[in-house]
């Protein structure tokens, strides 16, 4: 994350040097496709599992944010391969997949993070607006997904996708276009877990709540002040801890789990403001 966010959620030292979660060869040899791993989650995803072992392949749209990521990557020994797409383009998505075949002779893990939106209120969006999210969101992640299968396929191996989506279940004003393609994700991705086992592929998402990073840039500073106070903790969580859920799933705690959604969001989903006792300090004090 660009050092000058006030949502950065540490420094590219933090990420190359913070305490693992899991032991330091857990995905040795193995080969992930992270997506969108320039920035934010998606830098801490591949750095991560550069950490535990793994070879890496990283796309997304700048490559000047790409290659800052693969920069740390080196640094701590790893290999990488770097490739500016848009997961928009399924040809390029093709080229991309195949290069990664081509150059490490196995894919293990696709995580595909890439994605964004900006906040309108629905009734308001243009095409291109639509189109932009829905696409990016919903039908890029289903090029990276098709392709994926489509090679662990025809070489026969077993693999992993991990969808990174988003906490849709109590609707989320302001973004009904990310809400639409992440709930397509989700049902697409539970879908296919079935129609993919027998080629031994398993498909989960990752739903994370409020995350601090950069991408919170595109939102207001009245959302970004609220933000931390949409779940139990009253903060945003951090993009290590979305990480750690994608590794949970990549690695051998998760080899029989499919078809899931893990949520890392705090305590979002319970979370509402109705109490029939004094609301507690921690939450605010007294209603008014
Ligand atoms: C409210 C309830 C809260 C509940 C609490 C829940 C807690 C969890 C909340 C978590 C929510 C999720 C957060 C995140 O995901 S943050 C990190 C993600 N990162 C981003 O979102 C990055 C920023 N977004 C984007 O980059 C883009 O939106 C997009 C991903 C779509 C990029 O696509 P593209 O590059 O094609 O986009 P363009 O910039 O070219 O724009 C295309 C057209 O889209 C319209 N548009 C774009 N921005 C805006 C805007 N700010 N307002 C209105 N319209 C916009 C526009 O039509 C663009 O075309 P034109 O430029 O020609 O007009
Ligand atoms: N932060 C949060 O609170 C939450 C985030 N999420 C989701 O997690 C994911 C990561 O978000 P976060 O790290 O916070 O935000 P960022 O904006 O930092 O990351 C999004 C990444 O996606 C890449 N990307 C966007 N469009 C494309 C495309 N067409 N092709 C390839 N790459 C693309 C961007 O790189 P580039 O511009 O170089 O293409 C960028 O690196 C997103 O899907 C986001 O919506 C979900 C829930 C909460």
């Amino acid at each position: 994350m660009t050092q000058t966010s006030p949502h950065a959620t540490g420094s590219d030292a933090d990420l190359i040097t913070a305490p693992l979660t899991y032991r330091a060869d857990l995905l040795k040899d193995q080969v992930v496709l992270v997506s969108g791993a320039g920035s934010g989650i998606g830098k801490a995803i591949a750095v991560q599992c550069a950490r535990l072992g793994a070879r890496l392949a990283i796309c997304g749209r700048k490559a000047d944010k790409l290659e800052a990521t693969a920069e740390l990557i080196r640094g701590l020994g790893g290999e990488v391969l770097v490739r500016p797409a848009s997961i928009r383009d399924a040809d390029d998505v093709g080229r991309l997949h195949a290069e990664v075949w081509q150059r490490f002779g196995r894919l293990d893990h696709l995580v595909n993070n890439a994605g964004g939106q900006f906040p309108q209120a629905a009734i308001d969006y243009s095409v291109k607006g639509w189109n932009a999210v829905i696409d990016t969101n919903l039908t890029g992640t289903w090029h990276m997904m098709q392709a994926a299968a489509r090679g662990w396929r025809d070489h026969g191996t077993p693999g992993s996708i991990i969808n990174i989506v988003t906490v849709i279940w109590r609707g989320m004003p302001g973004v009904a276009h990310t809400c639409a393609a992440r709930a397509g994700v989700i049902y697409l991705s539970k879908t296919v877990a079935i129609e993919w086992a027998p080629l031994n592929i398993r498909v989960n998402c990752v739903a994370p709540g409020a995350i601090a990073t950069e991408g919170m840039d595109v939102y207001s500073d009245e959302a970004q002040r609220d933000l931390p106070r949409s779940n139990l903790m009253q903060r945003f969580g951090q993009a290590r801890d979305v990480a750690d859920a994608v590794t949970y799933l990549a690695g051998p705690s998760g080899a029989f789990v499919t078809g899931e959604v893990m949520v890392v969001d705090g305590g979002n989903q319970v979370w509402g403001d109705q109490w029939t006792i004094p609301r507690p300090d921690y939450f605010g004090g007294q209603r008014p």
